[in-house]
Formats: structure tokens, C-alpha cells, sequence
């Protein structure tokens, strides 16, 4: 297998996906059309900040199951096209935090000190002290917009400065900042007493230019302003003119709206200060974000599930170890179901009964809707695509989660509406996380989920087994076990078939004419 990546990215990551055995090609600064071009012979592709993977390249990069950003933010990509073609999206969340929150410190620091200015002014051959008299970090309030991983590990080391941290962020709790040390506040207040404000919070609909004109005019015209998160998030006309306007005291940007950028009145401005997207620049970090994203994607492509997805349930090692087996299980309901089902699909309601399922449920939930619409549809489904693949063909999906309720500890049920009635098959996991089908339609069974079955429902009568089997056997084809199940003596029964090679079409044909025999359903799992 292929992978690209178009943007610089260290070595020693580059290097694991070489020693799994896969092809790395590096190529940067392509163009969107070479992209375009290229991008159909790789299964995997990884980015930094400046390839942007629009809808154009993902729509023709027929091969691509997964993109890899070496790095935190995912604006660059179009995450909804990728989902919607059923591309994992995967980031390094923690990768480059430390590198990111020590270059917001030293921009904080250069900013108050004039250290940049005082630099370029020295080398041109002035020596200037008394113009580039600064401030002192000490007993400044430093207000943080964004308190995740980043802004958090800035709180921490600006208050070894002896600061007083004030924060907004619409999803912490007061217990959170409290531990932090960190006073919360809403943003128009923090804005109204800090003396440096620092962001450090995603790009998106909501907190694009989120410190505009009017929310500029609320801060103290001593304050500073530091930008090591997106740019977009700061209005830079706005920011320019309340520069300008002396408004605010100075700016220390990392990021910019447009990048790359070598131009702007923002340059201009003595009391701004910055650098050009070098946040997560550091070996430490570079090398950090590469190998998580070099496991995520070797792990993805040899057929394993992503721990870093940002359109994928994220998990952290223990609940994916302790979940595998029934995201497998959940997978196989559905697939089973798939190939016995007839009818368009309507309507998809999967129950989970028992504790193993009582904090996490969202990737099984994933896994059966793959398993159940993958053999039904002509597109490729897969776990990230699902729930997209559902919704545009208007299959409504529901979830139950139960702590108990059923006779197994823990048991999957997937129930699925078709035009044509309902379907039900259960699941569960026996000792050793052996996966079972437990329950198919009405009928209790214990079937292995594995390899090639028939699913033959008929009348409970003498000779059924013997006609079947001699059927099959006559074409050589081994019955490797066999499940019986059936409601009352005489009356409705289902016989499951494990077979070691595949029934070919016409013993189906001559099963299902055998009287008694409802249908056969060939089933390979
Ligand atoms: N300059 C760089 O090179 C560089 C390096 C790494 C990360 N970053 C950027 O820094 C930012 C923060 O990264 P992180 O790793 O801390 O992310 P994170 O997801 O850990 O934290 C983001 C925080 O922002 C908060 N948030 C979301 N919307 C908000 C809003 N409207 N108002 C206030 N808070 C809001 C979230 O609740 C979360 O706590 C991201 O934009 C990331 O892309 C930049
Ligand atoms: O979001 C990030 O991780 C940073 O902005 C880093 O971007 P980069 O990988 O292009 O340096």
C-alpha cells in the first residue's frame, strides 16, 4: 500500500510506515490540481497545516481510507467530504501541546520585553533602551480564551510567572478551572480585565472572528493580545485599526487567516510582533505528531480501528481493548442480518443490555450499521461513512442502552424494519470473548459468527436435515456444524449451517425446493 505525504513531516514517523512494509512517497507543495492527479493511487495520505485537502481531492482519491494530520487542527480538511466517503480523519491531539504553549509563553514574553524590535533595531546598528522599556509578567492578569490541552498547559506555566489566570471556555466546568486555578468568567468580562489575552481554541463557524471590533474595544488599552491558535478567530482589520488606534498596546501572531502570508498592514505596526505558523515547530513536537500518526495509520490500513479519529468515536486504549470484541460482534449481527434480510431497509434499532456497554456504545453502534449496510449498498461502508450512508437514504437508527433486561450479561440486538416486516438477531460474547449469535428472529441458537452459512427457515418435520444435507453433501460440500432452533414441535423451526465452502446456487435452488423449506440464505461472514 501507497501513502503520501504532501507536507514536511519527521523522519522517524515516515520511517515506521517503511518498516510495516508500505510504500512512503514524500512530496510537498503540490498544487491542488496535482493532487487531484496523484492522489488516486494512495491509500493513505498525511498532512501539517498546509496541504489543504478540499472536496475535490477527496472525491477523487479513490483509494484513500485514511488522513493523517501530523498535528492538532483539522481546518484544513474538509472533514464532512471525508466522512462522507468514508475516510478516517486522524490528528496527534497531543503531540505538539508543550511545543505550541512555550511559544505562546516566548511571544508573550518577547511581546512585553519588545524583544524582536530591540533585536532588528541592534543588528541595524541603533542602540535604543529607553524606546523599548517593557512590562513585567509578574501581577498581570493573564486571560485565556480556550482552556483544552493547550490553554491549560499555558495556565500552568504563567502562573509560575506569578499571574492571576482568567479563563473562558463554554465547555469546562467551574470544577475543572477551579482544579486549574483558574477563574471563569464570560469573554466580555475577561476581556475587560486582562492584561494579556491568549487564544487557544479551534477555528469554526462559531469562533470565526470572534474577537471583533466591538469585543476589541472591551479590553484595557494597556492589554496585549496573543494568537498561537487559528488565524480567523481574530478579525485582522479589526485588530489592525485598534492597533492603530492605540486601542490596545501590542499583538504577537503566530497564525493568520490566509497562509501562507508575507504581506499585511499588520507588518507594518511597530507594536506588533510575528511568526510564521512556527507553534508546533519544534524536533520534539515534529517528531511526536509523526509517530502518532504513522501507528494510527499502519494500524488502520492493516484493518484495525483508529484511537485518534476526529469523524470516528474517539477511544483511549483500555475501552478500545475491552470493546474490540464487540465491535467485532456487533459488526457480524449486522452483516448476518444484511444477507438474510429482504425489503428496503427502513429502520435500524440496535439494544445493548448489560454493563460492558454502559459508557461507551457509539462505535459498536458504527460497527453494525457497516456490517448491516456495506453487503446492501453499492458504495463503500465503513465505520466513519455510516451513520452519513444511513441518513441520506433516510434509515432512521436508534440506540437502547439497558444495564440489564436480558438473559445473557451482555447482549447486542439489532432489530431492523424492512418493507417487508422485522428482523432480529442477538449477540453476545462467551468465556475467552468468544463471539456467539444467540438469537436470530424468534429462534434461539448459538452459532459461531465465522465463515459460510445457510440460514434455512422451515417446517419442523422429519427429514429435513437428512434432505439438506444430502443435497450438499452430493456436491461435496462439508457440513462443519449445524443449529437447530424452533418454537414449538411440529411447528416453525430455523436450521443454521456452517459449511466449509461456500453452497454454490444450484443446491440453494434444490434446498429451497425441497416442501417445507421457507427460504435459504446463503451467509458468509
Ligand atoms: N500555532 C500552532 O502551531 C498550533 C499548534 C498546536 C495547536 N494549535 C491550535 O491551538 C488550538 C488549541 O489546541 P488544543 O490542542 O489546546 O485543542 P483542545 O481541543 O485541547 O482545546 C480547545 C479548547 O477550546 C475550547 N473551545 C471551543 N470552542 C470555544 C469557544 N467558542 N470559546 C472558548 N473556548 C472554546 C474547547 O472547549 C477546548 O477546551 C487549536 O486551534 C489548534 O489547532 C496551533
Ligand atoms: O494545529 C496544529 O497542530 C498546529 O497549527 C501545527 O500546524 P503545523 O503542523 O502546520 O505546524
Amino acid at each position: 500500500m501507497r501513502i503520501l505525504a504532501s507536507d514536511p513531516v519527521a523522519e522517524k514517523g515516515l520511517n515506521i510506515l517503511r518498516e510495516e512494509g508500505f510504500i512512503v512517497d514524500e512530496k510537498i507543495k503540490l498544487s491542488e490540481e496535482e493532487l487531484i492527479k496523484i492522489i488516486p493511487q494512495y491509500d493513505a495520505l498525511i498532512v501539517r497545516s498546509e496541504t489543504k485537502v478540499t472536496a475535490r481531492i477527496i472525491e477523487a482519491a479513490e483509494n484513500l481510507k485514511i488522513i493523517g494530520r501530523a498535528g492538532v487542527g483539522v481546518d484544513n480538511i474538509d472533514l464532512a467530504a471525508a466522512s462522507k466517503k468514508g475516510i478516517i480523519v486522524v490528528n496527534s491531539p497531543e503531540g505538539n501541546t508543550i511545543a505550541a504553549a512555550e511559544h505562546t509563553i516566548a511571544l508573550m514574553m518577547a511581546l512585553l520585553r519588545n524583544i524582536p524590535q530591540a533585536h532588528a533595531a541592534l543588528k541595524a546598528g541603533k542602540w535604543l533602551r529607553k524606546e523599548f522599556t517593557g512590562y513585567e509578567l509578574r501581577g498581570k492578569t493573564v486571560g485565556i480564551i480556550g482552556l483544552g490541552r493547550i490553554g491549560t498547559a499555558v495556565a500552568k506555566r504563567v502562573k509560575a510567572f506569578e499571574t492571576r489566570v482568567i479563563g473562558y471556555d463554554p465547555f469546562i466546568s467551574e470544577e475543572r478551572a477551579q482544579m486549574l486555578g483558574i477563574t471563569l468568567m464570560p469573554l466580555e468580562e475577561l476581556l475587560q480585565n486582562a492584561d494579556i489575552v491568549t487564544m487557544h481554541l479551534p477555528l469554526n463557524n462559531e469562533t470565526r472572528n470572534l474577537i471583533n471590533r466591538e469585543r476589541l474595544k472591551l479590553m484595557k488599552k494597556s492589554a496585549f493580545i496573543i494568537n498561537c491558535a487559528r488565524g480567523g478567530i481574530i478579525d485582522e482589520e479589526a485588530l489592525y485599526e485598534a492597533l492603530k488606534a492605540g486601542e490596545i498596546a501590542g499583538a504577537a501572531l503566530d497564525v493568520f487567516a490566509k497562509e501562507p502570508l508575507t504581506e499585511s498592514p499588520l507588518f507594518e505596526l511597530q507594536n506588533v510582533i510575528v511568526t510564521p505558523h512556527l507553534g508546533a515547530s519544534t524536533k520534539e513536537a515534529q517528531i511526536n505528531v509523526a509517530i502518532d500518526v504513522a501507528r494510527e495509520i499502519a494500524n488502520v490500513l492493516k484493518g484495525g480501528l483508529a484511537q485518534n479519529a476526529v469523524n470516528f468515536p474517539a477511544m483511549d486504549k483500555e475501552s478500545y481493548q475491552r470493546l474490540k470484541p464487540y465491535i467485532n460482534l456487533a459488526e457480524k449481527l449486522g452483516n448476518f442480518l444484511a444477507q438474510i434480510l429482504s425489503g428496503g431497509l427502513l429502520a435500524a434499532e440496535i439494544v445493548y443490555n448489560g454493563l460492558a456497554f454502559k459508557e461507551e456504545t457509539r462505535p459498536l453502534t458504527l460497527a453494525a450499521l457497516k456490517g448491516l449496510l456495506d453487503p446492501l449498498l453499492m458504495e463503500k461502508v465503513n465505520y466513519v461513512n455510516a451513520p452519513v450512508v444511513a441518513k441520506e437514504r433516510g434509515i432512521k437508527v436508534r440506540e437502547t442502552v439497558m444495564e440489564n433486561g436480558a438473559d445473557y450479561t451482555n447482549l447486542i440486538t439489532l432489530k431492523v424494519t424492512t418493507e417487508k416486516g422485522e428482523r432480529i438477531i442477538a449477540g453476545t460474547l462467551f468465556r475467552n470473548n468468544e463471539p456467539r449469535i444467540v438469537q436470530i428472529d424468534q429462534y434461539r441458537v448459538d452459532v459461531v459468527p465465522e465463515g459460510y452459512k445457510l440460514f434455512v427457515p422451515h417446517k419442523d418435520q422429519p427429514l429435513m436435515i437428512g434432505r439438506v444435507g444430502l443435497i450438499l453433501g452430493e456436491k461435496g460440500i462439508n457440513i462443519a456444524g449445524m443449529q437447530l432452533g424452533r418454537l414449538t414441535p411440529g411447528g416453525d423451526a430455523v436450521m443454521v449451517l456452517s459449511l466449509d465452502h461456500p453452497a454454490d446456487g444450484d443446491s440453494i435452488k434444490a434446498i429451497a425446493e425441497i416442501p417445507g423449506i421457507y427460504e435459504v440464505k446463503a451467509v458468509s461472514l
